[in-house]
């Protein structure tokens, strides 16, 4: 949860500073189903800033917590999943949070992949880059048609590093993931489907988070604890892998952020997006 400071006038007629909790997810928890519905609520797309991954990162805690029966990631946005890591967070970066940003995305990622309960996503709208890493993480995705999902990393000049890949990787043929990912190629909804990055398409959210639950439903008569270990066993190299490289990783992440060239093209990527965003 993250706070923020609230200026209001109190009886007294002065200005008082309140420290009130903003909550960048929500959970619910299904009482018939038992499974947990976690959503992303930073409008207007979801960035994902330090607030909103330590939010996620403490949501995926709590349903690893609570018995859930499975976990369903999905947003309160109309349009967007999520447009990935706030590009703010990277661009002329304060260096200690700009490294607290990519180790509660990692954070987020093994929490979310090494979950043990079914997971699924259902991507009620575009998921680039940070956004695809989460639908990735999931055992399962539905996306609603017309929007876009992929790791475009190359396109801003910047290198997805192995552990970010590797949902992509669970996915995809290798060869197909290689040309995207050098490409920073972006699929729409149907190419996703067609390539198998996705698993189903669904015509509105509310169709896409029942296909979930049906999905999530496929494993009622089996063993939790036997399927929980196979996961397990899937994802355990990768995982390992990982845990391996963490610490390095984040230097290297910061290292080629602060590069001249990369910060150079990461405001030249934002200016575009604002140019877009007010033409709209
Ligand atoms: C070792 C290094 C590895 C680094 C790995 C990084 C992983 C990442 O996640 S990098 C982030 C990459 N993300 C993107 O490239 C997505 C960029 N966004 C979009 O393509 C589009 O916004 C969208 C397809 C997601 C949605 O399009 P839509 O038309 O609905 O919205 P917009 O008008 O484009 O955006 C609204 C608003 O939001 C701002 N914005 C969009 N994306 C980001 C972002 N990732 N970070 C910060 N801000 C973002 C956009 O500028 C607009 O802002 P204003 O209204 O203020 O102009």
């Amino acid at each position: 949860m993250s706070s923020r400071l609230l200026s209001f006038v109190g009886r007294t007629g002065r200005r008082r500073l309140m420290s009130t909790a903003i909550k960048l997810t929500t959970v619910e928890v299904n009482d018939k189903t038992g499974i947990a519905t976690l959503t992303m609520c930073r409008p207007p797309v979801n960035g994902q800033n330090l607030e909103l991954l330590l939010d996620i990162k403490s949501s995926i805690n709590e349903i690893k917590n609570n018995n859930s029966r499975g976990l369903i990631i999905t947003s309160a946005s109309p349009k967007v999943f999520s447009a990935g890591l706030d590009i703010l967070e990277m661009y002329k970066p304060d260096q200690q949070r700009l490294r607290a940003v990519w180790t509660e995305l990692q954070n987020v990622w093994c929490d979310l992949y090494g979950i043990s309960v079914p997971t699924a996503a259902a991507i009620n709208g575009h998921a680039p880059a940070g956004g695809c890493l989460l639908a990735t993480a999931c055992e399962y995705r539905v996306m609603v048609p017309n929007c876009i999902i992929g790791l475009n990393e190359t396109q801003l000049g910047i290198i997805a590093p192995k552990w970010l890949v590797s949902g992509y990787l669970n996915i995809l043929p290798k060869r197909v993931a290689e040309r995207a990912l050098t490409q920073g190629r972006l699929f729409t909804t149907d190419e996703a489907l067609q390539e198998g990055l996705i698993d189903e398409i669904a015509n509105s959210k509310e169709e896409a988070v029942d296909k979930c639950v049906a999905f999530i439903g496929t494993f009622a008569k089996v063993n939790p604890v036997a399927r929980a270990l196979t996961k397990q066993q899937f994802r355990a190299d990768n995982l390992r892998q990982f845990h391996k490289e963490r610490e390095q990783d984040v230097d290297d992440f910061l290292s080629l952020v602060n590069r001249p060239e990369v910060q150079k093209g990461i405001g030249i990527y934002l200016e575009g997006l604002k140019k877009k965003a007010n033409k709209q």
